[in-house]
């Protein structure tokens, strides 16, 4: 956790602040009860009303001033923490979005949702705690004995039984409560991950009825958390009225061996109230440094995983010396290319050698699972190669800064994923510059003006979120738009037209033809029909080209494109 705390830099004044303040809070609470032992003995025991008076002025003076500083403290320390709160949020996020998604598969996306969070709001909250008690829980103990053993030496003793009794049953009830609290965290990352699948699920779980099932999971992890939280319950409320039955048994004594030194003379009044408040005051500060105790390693925990995410190298990082001297506008190039998943056995791609230059279409079709979307997904550099080399103008994409890199490319994903926005703003997602003018005509390219027009509020009509109020096909043609308005060197279609019906589909590839006749354009398809014209088909198969050439090229040589074509062309349209 100290770790985290030099994000608390830009705050400095701050905490100092609030050490300051509870410093001086502290010293009026260990003053207070020596005023009151003043005001017993030399006030109301002499019948002085005048001492009565100016003690008591004295006393309200210093509780006001505590009050004034303990206010002070807590609005410096809450905006201190929040403050922290707001840095590590703001770092774990950029942190988080600079991750391959490599990372992202091996990290996974609700516990980082948890840590962005519910973790960091951990770490607030024991912030101010820290900061409010660590001066003062030991100032009071410490200050509070010194000053009880001035008062009476030999009545300490009652301390020196009660305050290790205390420390016992408190360092007890701690080490049951800490496995328990740092299991909190990893049980609502449970209960988050749930959520989030089942939330985004939430059609299928419909569609086949497994509402309950899927309710039934929930609550299972719900439960989990209530009975975690319910066993850390039930051992505070051991703890609370442990706690102050010691608290008073002390007190007790305090008063039976105080009343017997009175009574011996050894002792005053004003001297044994004095006392009882010093004691109090150091049980309470063993309170705070118990709370302490138990707070600290939850957040401790809760550090850790923050800790993880901001020590995450991504493993895809912008090389130290760019190169940026491109030869071309688009040439693409796999020379010997084999990727594998991190944990998968075999590779999911195997020397993999093609070329695709501007002009020219390149479609890659194959049955599911063959490896195309892992191959267009190397193009962007989303994940490293184990071999060979992916070569983009000229430039190794490793040695290209990502973001030039990926200016080159407009990438139609195979999901198409919009934002909650209007339909300008998310066009305009893949260009921030592009005019209305552009970005009609990106959608009239895309066949999607039609249905825009046909909205109330046309391109200004609101997208909810995750794209929910338009439909599949909108989607994929929105998506377009958005890559086509970027005007990039390279398009990557993934698939992109699979929820479009033939016509659309046909419309789409004639105007997008004359659009974008200048790029090279890459498209994965599962149609035939949507690959036939293209300048060169690679056919995949298990992660490695099983074919390469044109449409009629690869009905003569090439088995698994004629089995393709075949299952899906009659016998008059192959011929
Ligand atoms: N993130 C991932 N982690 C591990 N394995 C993956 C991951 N994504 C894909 N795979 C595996 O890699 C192989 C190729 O998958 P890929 O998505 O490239 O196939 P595809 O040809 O695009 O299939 P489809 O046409 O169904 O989209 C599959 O065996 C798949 O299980």
């Amino acid at each position: 956790m100290i770790r985290l705390y030099r994000f608390l830099k830009p705050f400095t004044a701050m905490v100092i602040g609030v050490f300051l303040f509870v410093f001086l809070q502290t010293l009026g609470d260990l003053y207070l009860p020596t005023l009151m032992s003043d005001i017993i003995n030399d006030g109301v025991m002499q019948g002085d009303t005048d001492k009565i008076l100016q003690i008591g002025g004295l006393m309200l003076l210093v509780a006001g001033g505590g009050v004034i500083c303990a206010i002070i403290a807590s609005f410096l320390s809450s905006k201190a923490a929040v403050g922290l709160g707001t840095v590590l949020r703001s770092k774990v996020f950029k942190r988080v979005e600079s991750f391959s998604l490599h990372e992202f598969d091996k990290i996974g996306t609700a516990t980082l949702i948890t840590r962005t969070t519910n973790d960091i709001n951990q770490i607030q909250m024991v912030t101010i705690l820290i900061m409010r008690m660590m001066i003062s829980a030991p100032m009071m103990a410490i200050g509070g004995i010194i000053l009880a053993m001035r008062r009476d030496k030999p009545l300490t003793l009652v301390l020196a039984v009660a305050i290790p009794l205390l420390g016992i049953v408190i360092g007890l009830i701690a080490s049951k409560m800490i496995p328990l609290f740092r299991m909190v965290q990893v049980k609502i990352d449970r209960i988050n991950l749930i959520l989030r699948e089942k939330l985004t699920g939430i059609r299928v779980i419909r569609a086949f009825n497994t509402v309950e099932r899927e309710s039934k999971r929930f609550d299972e992890a719900n439960v989990d958390l209530t009975e975690n939280y319910i066993k850390v319950n039930r051992i505070m409320a051991f703890m609370m009225p442990t706690i102050m039955l010691i608290m008073n048994f002390t007190s007790l004594a305090i008063l039976w061996f105080g009343g017997i030194r009175i009574s011996e003379g050894n002792m005053d009044l004003g001297q044994l109230s004095a006392f009882t408040q010093y004691a109090m005051q150091i049980m309470f500060s063993m309170l705070m440094l118990a709370m302490m105790y138990i707070m600290v390693p939850r957040a401790q925990a809760a550090a850790v995983r923050i800790n993880e995410v901001l020590d995450t190298v991504p493993e895809i990082v912008d090389p130290k010396n760019i190169k940026d001297s491109y030869s071309g506008k688009g040439y693409i190039e796999f020379r010997d290319v084999t990727f594998s998943y991190h944990g998968a056995e075999e590779p999911a791609l195997k020397n993999i050698s093609f070329s695709a230059k501007p002009g020219e279409v390149t479609a890659i079709i194959g049955s599911t699972g063959a490896g195309k979307s892992t191959l267009i997904n190397l193009i962007p550099r989303f994940y490293d190669i184990d071999s060979g080399s992916i070569i983009i103008d000229g430039v190794d994409v490793r040695d290209m800064s990502q973001e030039n890199l990926r200016a080159k490319i407009g990438f139609v994903p195979q999901k198409a994923v919009l934002f909650s926005g209007t339909i300008t703003d998310n066009i305009k997602f893949g260009n921030d510059g592009a005019t209305d003018a552009e970005i009609k005509h990106a959608a009239e390219i895309a066949q999607a003006a039609e249905f825009i027009n046909g909205m109330d509020s046309g391109y200004n009509h609101e997208i909810a979120q995750g794209g929910t109020n338009v439909s599949g096909g909108q989607k994929q043609r929105l998506s377009i738009a958005r890559a086509l308005v970027r005007k990039p060197e390279i398009y990557v279609f993934d698939d992109s037209f699979s929820a479009l019906d033939f016509k659309t589909d046909a419309k789409l590839r004639a105007a997008l033809k004359n659009e974008i006749a200048e790029s090279t354009v890459i498209i994965v398809a599962q149609r035939v029909g949507t690959v036939m014209d293209a300048d060169r088909i690679i056919v995949m198969n298990e992660g490695k080209i099983a074919g390469m050439g044109t449409h009629k090229e690869l009905l003569n040589t090439c088995d698994v494109y004629r089995e393709i074509v075949s299952s899906q062309l009659s016998e008059e349209e192959i011929a």
